[in-house]
């Protein structure tokens, strides 16, 4: 370990104004940087000398050190608040190695971990330089009351809020935590406050600095310009095989280090497993998966063992590894700021490195509907519904015109951030300005495929996955025929919101007759599939239909998630949570999964449907666990009589560990006994048999028209009509 530089020899008495060249050395010596960047040092220097500061840099642009170098220029501690644990935990790993006393706190840490960070904190002189806390922690009025201890004894140097566009609900990723935040300038009067961000719109800017209270704050800003990233937009509608397109490109710049983002996170698995089978080693990584096996991927990518993820949203903030050389948009980002946010984990070494964004016209009426629904659910009254829904769909204007139109791709960044930008910054580092006529001729192209599309393929279904109330309130999902995706909230807010985004579900306002218009083409897709079973031809096709390890993951995140939403009913039944998730799961893979993904996922659907609408003697019947049954045989794996091999990545054999302990040795009939056993349960409906029983005066006409030759024309009949 690095032995601290000693100050005393630097810089004399703590009031002494800290030189540029003592600061120089700190950078030097702890960091290995020759000089300062940008304008790190008008930061610090400002800081040190107790001013509240605002400091706007690029992605990757350093704004970690404007706080790092105080907390080593001072004693006292430098309290940095951070968004996501996982951002934390890297930042203080990081420091650690280079030998500084660096921690982080959150609220459900262990105690133990705690006890030893505060006991530090109450020593007369803390070793800790840097402490890393959550927002929400930081709301805590117990910690709250053990910061003002350090304030009062005048340790607390700093408090640096990074990603500070989080407090702003105009920025991209507002975190409703950091609102709490607003308290902090009254609570704790004289400490300098540095907030820091990346996001470039000038009302966010204002925003977070109206919300922190920052007194006569020295804003710096710096421009976005990313000069070492070269700018390039594909065309899907012009490709026949956009995954092929995707793997060659990552296989022509040889094993170099690259974010793929997708929309979904079926998407995300599908891709990943496609490049996976074709050459290019990589990893899916989305809310969906659990919080292990993510770590795991993050852990592998940082330490280069994986070099290509490809991710959802939730591969975020904070992501460090600084030779990311390609970021590719699978699918048309929300905006302008989540694009340069995103784009901008390329070459945070100041390396070249490239964004690539797959353009696709389905891709972006997809977004629009999200976006449009998403501004719904999101806001209670209708105007400001209207609001909501309108920004989003302006800012989302800017990524369409971005890849619809020809000119400068990097002009039209800087300038959707308010940037005067000459015509001859960018010198041919993006498509458009290096081949013009290229692109020319692709959008050309795009109008021409675009506008036979619209002639040839009006009739197509399309369906876009959101997640919306069923008539009773209730969640329902609707999956994406069309391509198989999920929708996912996660994947278009804030991932780790979710109580947000349960409330904004609830106030969906989608209307009772789409819904029933979107049913009816579920319905009758289902039907057709099972009127005409999949041609020989298909076989292609299907293979990749194939359910992969990682989907079956996912969907038994879903299944878990759903549960979660019920957790009361269950707990009051003493079912168990999660060999209740394994039993489902498994079913709906034993029925569907020779039928290929789009089923498996329709009937995951309909499972997660099941849970949320079946009443108590229905869970019952089919879900009481029999804990003690299994447990009496030491190999949870004898519960099953499957001996299908898919099951070898469900980890049967933990959820012995994990069940809760308790349960009465009379508790009837098992979860997993009883996918053995012959005792008939109560089946999980299909999704027709969902829509039939939820519409009992139609019900019979319903079965009738699947039997009748006039049932078959009216559906007909039905179809054209809609069309
Ligand atoms: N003065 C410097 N000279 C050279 N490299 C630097 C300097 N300052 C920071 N860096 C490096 O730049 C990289 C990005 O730094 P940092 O993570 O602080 O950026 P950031 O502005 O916080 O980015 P983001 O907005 O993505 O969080 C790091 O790897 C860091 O070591
Ligand atoms: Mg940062």
């Amino acid at each position: 370990m690095k032995s601290p530089l000693p100050m005393q020899n630097l810089c004399g008495p703590e009031k002494q104004k800290i030189g540029k060249d003592v600061l120089v050395k700190l950078l030097r010596w702890h960091f290995g940087h020759s000089e300062f960047r940008g304008k790190q040092l008008e930061a610090i220097e400002a800081v040190l000398s107790g001013r509240d500061c605002f400091c706007l840099m690029p992605t990757g642009g350093g704004k970690s050190m404007c706080y790092q170098i105080p907390a080593l220029a001072k004693t006292g501690i430098v309290l940095v608040v951070s968004p996501l644990i996982a951002l934390m935990e890297n930042q203080v790993m990081a420091l650690k190695k280079q030998g500084i006393a660096a921690e982080y706190l959150y609220s459900t840490q262990s105690a133990p971990v705690k006890n030893k960070i505060h006991e530090d904190l109450e020593r007369g002189k803390p070793s800790i330089r840097l402490l890393y806390v959550t927002p929400e922690l930081f709301a805590t009025s117990g910690f709250m009351s053990k910061l003002k201890k350090i304030h009062s004894r005048g340790l607390l140097n700093l408090i640096a809020i990074d990603e500070a566009h989080c407090i702003s609900s105009w920025g991209h990723d507002f975190r409703p935590s950091y609102r709490k935040l607003s308290s902090l300038r009254n609570q704790l009067p004289g400490t300098p406050v540095l907030a820091l961000t990346a996001t470039a719109v000038p009302k966010v800017q204002k925003d977070v600095i109206e919300s922190l209270s920052l007194h006569n704050p020295l804003v710096l800003t710096s421009s976005f310009n990313r000069p070492n990233i070269y700018y390039e937009v594909r065309y899907k509608d012009l490709m026949d095989d956009p995954y092929a397109d995707v793997r060659n490109l990552l296989k022509s710049c040889g094993d170099v280090c690259a974010i793929v983002y997708c929309l979904e996170r079926t998407a995300c698995d599908d891709l990943a497993s496609h490049l996976s089978k074709n050459g290019v080693a990589c990893a899916a990584y989305h809310a969906g998966l659990n919080s292990k096996l993510r770590s795991s991927v993050l852990d592998e990518w940082v330490s280069a063992k994986i070099q290509v993820v490809v991710a959802t949203v939730a591969f975020g903030m904070g992501i460090d590894r600084k030779d990311v050389r390609i970021v590719c948009h699978f699918n048309i980002p929300k905006s302008m700021e989540s694009f340069y946010q995103e784009s901008g984990r390329a070459g945070r070494d100041q390396l070249p490195s490239k964004s690539f964004l797959y353009y696709g016209v389905d891709d972006r009426r997809r977004m629009e509907f999200i976006l449009r629904t998403a501004g719904n659910k999101k806001s209670n009254s209708s105007s400001s519904q209207d609001v909501t829904s309108k920004k989003s769909l302006v800012d989302f204007g800017q990524m369409v015109e971005y890849c619809e139109e020809s000119g400068c791709r990097r002009k039209k960044i800087l300038e959707s951030f308010g940037e005067q930008v000459s015509g001859t910054l960018c010198a041919k580092t993006c498509d458009s300005c290096k081949h013009p006529n290229l692109v020319a001729k692709y959008l050309e192209e795009l109008k021409t495929a675009c506008a036979f599309r619209h002639r040839s393929t009006s009739s197509r279904i399309y369906i876009s996955s959101s997640t919306v109330l069923t008539e009773d309130g209730q969640l329902s999902e609707f999956w994406n025929r069309d391509d198989e995706a999920s929708g996912s909230e996660e994947d278009i807010s804030d991932a780790d919101d979710i109580v947000d985004v349960a409330k904004s579900i609830r106030s969906s306002s989608l209307s009772q007759s789409r819904l029933n218009d979107k049913f009816e083409l579920l319905q009758r897709a289902e039907e057709s599939y099972y009127r005409n079973k999949v041609p020989e031809k298909q076989v292609n096709k299907i293979d990749k239909n194939v359910i992969s390890e990682s989907l079956r993951e996912s969907g038994k995140q879903r299944l878990t998630n759903a549960v979660k939403q019920n957790q009361q009913r269950f707990n009051d039944l003493h079912i168990d949570h999660e060999a209740s998730v394994v039993m489902l799961e498994n079913e709906c893979y034993k029925k569907y999964g020779k039928s290929g993904k789009s089923f498996y996922l329709s009937q995951l659907a309909s499972n997660v449907r099941w849970i949320s609408t079946a009443n108590s003697e229905e869970l019952l019947s089919k879900l009481k666990s029999s804990t003690p049954a299994c447990n009496a045989t030491s190999n949870k794996s004898d519960c099953y009589s499957t001996s299908e091999p898919a099951l070898d990545g469900l980890s049967i054999e933990t959820n012995d560990e994990k069940r809760p302990h308790g349960l009465e040795p009379e508790t009837p009939v098992g979860v997993l006994q009883s996918v053995s056993d012959d005792t008939k349960l109560p089946p999980i409906p299909s999704f027709s048999d969902f829509i039939n029983s939820r519409k009992p005066n139609d019900s019979q006409a319903s079965k009738s028209r699947k039997q009748s030759p006039n049932g078959s024309k009216r559906n007909l009949e039905k179809r054209m009509k809609y069309k």
